[in-house]
């Protein structure tokens, strides 16, 4: 993967390993701490020039440490600067003791606090060392400040936020604006912790970016980068049948809908050629309403036999609309014995809720020719163990399911994961609310088969397909309906 560095993403424990590998070379572990303290309060004073006071929360670790630096920062800038600490701030170590003790204000109990109208809080009680949920004094803190709607910015995290899976660990400030260190955390991304950040700023405190890429976790932020060597270029010799050709399954005559939309995606996405394969009896449905896109009669599974003879026919999207039943299982288990490539989405997930293995074991073999593109629901169908562990992530479950099905698997929401059955992941940030709209589900396994049609390998094909369906969607506008996605998706060349 492209090595940027706005793209990157560090667990709190890899970014703690790489804050001691720092140290361990010489770096000045107070000189970082200081940096991070000024540029928390240069934040707070370029979003709140007007700010009566500044009340600073600390924490009992770095992140307190961090506090105490921006406390000592807002005052020296002339500013009204209160202080007030989580236990007992003599029992602070190391480089957080120190900042403390260079700090000029006295701090007081945090549980003595009040708000007080104008007042503006710094939350560096707990950041990357959160370990279980927040004390009942915190919890009951970030409620008073919630009640008076009071700005907080955060240090690193907003306390209560886990900063590896996102989540709230008992109660958790929401931010105006957090200012994080070197590079983003999955909890700045992830689902409900991205709600509680405000804007995330990134501050290089200067740590050598070799020591940050020595922990590569393969896990970034899903754009270009992760996947542009690997899409079509631009050609302008190119022939039809050389852009691939993608087929789309559709469903019963009442509902073949979904199919045009994914099968009218594909095409957009640049695929050559693009079918709509139909039962006889949906076959005049879809007819009245395709054009630049194929239509084929294909009810038996011996149907089907005779429409895989064409080799060219190598790219499949299964699930819209298709209906849940046996006839799905027949027809996923002869596109994987004839080694077709397949989006499967939807009911084509679904279909496989009572026997998930038999799916797996039909893509077991060699490079992942399969992409799965599963919301929460159909997710827990097709991995409930995983969907029900509570210490997983949404990148480790969506890992885990990659590998365990070896596939692609796109694990949706407003945060979608893309995991490789290799295990890179990407977080996808640039979907718009507005994708909650019926069918627009349909319209990204389109571009994803579209892409696969053209040779792209499943999991940038996943990945590039979730990005260009976000990209679609801003430029679709608040109002967008599947169908209007569409004619936004742009080809990538
Ligand atoms: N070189 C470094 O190590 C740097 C670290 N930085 C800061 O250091 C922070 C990480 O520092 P730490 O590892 O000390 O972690 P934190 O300061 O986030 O918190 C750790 C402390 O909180 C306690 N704790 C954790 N969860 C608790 C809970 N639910 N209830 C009560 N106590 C709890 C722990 O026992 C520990 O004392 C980063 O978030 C960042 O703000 C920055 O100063 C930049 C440089
Ligand atoms: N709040 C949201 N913000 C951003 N993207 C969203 C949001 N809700 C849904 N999406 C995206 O919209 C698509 C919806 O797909 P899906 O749940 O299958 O719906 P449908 O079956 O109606 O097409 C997915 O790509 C999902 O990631
Ligand atoms: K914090």
């Amino acid at each position: 993967m492209a090595k940027g560095r706005d793209n990157w993403l560090l667990t709190p424990s890899a970014m703690g390993e790489v804050d001691a590998a720092a140290a361990a070379s010489g770096i000045d572990s107070f000189g970082l701490m200081e940096k991070a303290g000024q540029a928390v309060a240069a934040a707070v004073l370029r979003l709140f020039p007007g700010g009566e006071r500044f009340v600073v929360l600390c924490g009992p670790g770095n992140n307190g440490g961090d506090g105490y630096v921006a406390a000592r920062a807002l005052r020296a800038a002339g500013a009204a600067v209160a202080v007030f600490h989580l236990g007992d701030p003599a029992k602070l170590k190391g480089d957080a003791a120190t900042a403390r003790s260079h700090c000029p204000i006295p701090g007081e109990p945090l549980e003595t606090w009040r708000p007080a109208e104008g007042d503006v809080i710094v939350d560096a009680i707990f950041g990357a060392g959160l370990a279980r949920a927040v004390p009942p004094v915190v919890a009951d803190v970030v409620r008073r400040v919630d009640e008076a709607g009071l700005p907080v910015v955060a240090v690193d995290l907003p306390s209560g936020i886990d900063g590896r899976t996102g989540a709230v660990m008992g109660a958790a400030f929401r931010a105006h604006h957090t200012v994080t260190f070197m590079t983003r955390k999955p909890g700045h991304l992830l689902l409900p912790g991205r709600l509680y950040c405000g804007t995330v700023e990134t501050f290089d405190i200067g740590i050598p970016f070799r020591l940050v890429e020595a922990k590569d976790e393969r896990l970034f932020v899903n754009g270009p980068q992760e996947w542009r060597t690997s899409m079509p270029t631009a050609d302008a010799a190119a022939h039809k049948f050389r852009r691939g050709h993608l087929t789309v399954f559709s469903g019963p005559a009442t509902a073949t809908g979904a199919a045009r939309l994914a099968a009218a995606a594909g095409l957009r996405a640049g695929a050559g050629l693009v079918t709509v394969v139909s039962p006889t009896e949906a076959a005049a449905a879809n007819a009245a309403h395709l054009t630049a896109v194929m239509l084929k009669a294909v009810d038996t599974e011996s149907d089907l036999a005779d429409y895989l003879r064409d080799e060219r026919r190598a790219t499949f999207v299964l699930g819209p609309g298709f209906g849940v039943g046996p006839k799905a299982r027949a027809f996923v288990a002869a596109l994987a014995a004839a080694c077709r490539h397949l989006v499967l989405d939807a009911d084509g997930i679904s279909a496989f809720a009572e026997d998930p293995k038999a799916l797996f074991s039909a893509f077991a073999d060699g490079a992942p020719r399969l992409v799965l593109t599963p919301h929460e629901g159909e997710f827990a169908r097709l991995f409930p163990d995983l969907a029900a562990d509570p210490a997983l992530s949404k990148v480790d479950r969506a890992r885990q399911a990659a590998a365990r099905a070896n596939a692609a698997v796109v694990y949706k929401g407003a945060d979608s994961v893309i995991a490789a059955a290799d295990g890179r992941a990407v977080i996808n940030e640039n979907a718009p609310a507005s994708l909650a709209t019926a069918g627009s589900g349909d319209v990204l396994a389109g571009i994803i088969g579209g892409l696969l049609a053209q040779g792209v390998p499943a999991f940038e094909a996943a990945a590039a397909g979730v990005w260009l369906h976000g990209e679609a969607a801003c430029r679709a506008g608040a109002s967008l309906t599947a169908e209007t996605l569409i004619n936004h998706i742009d080809r990538w060349h």
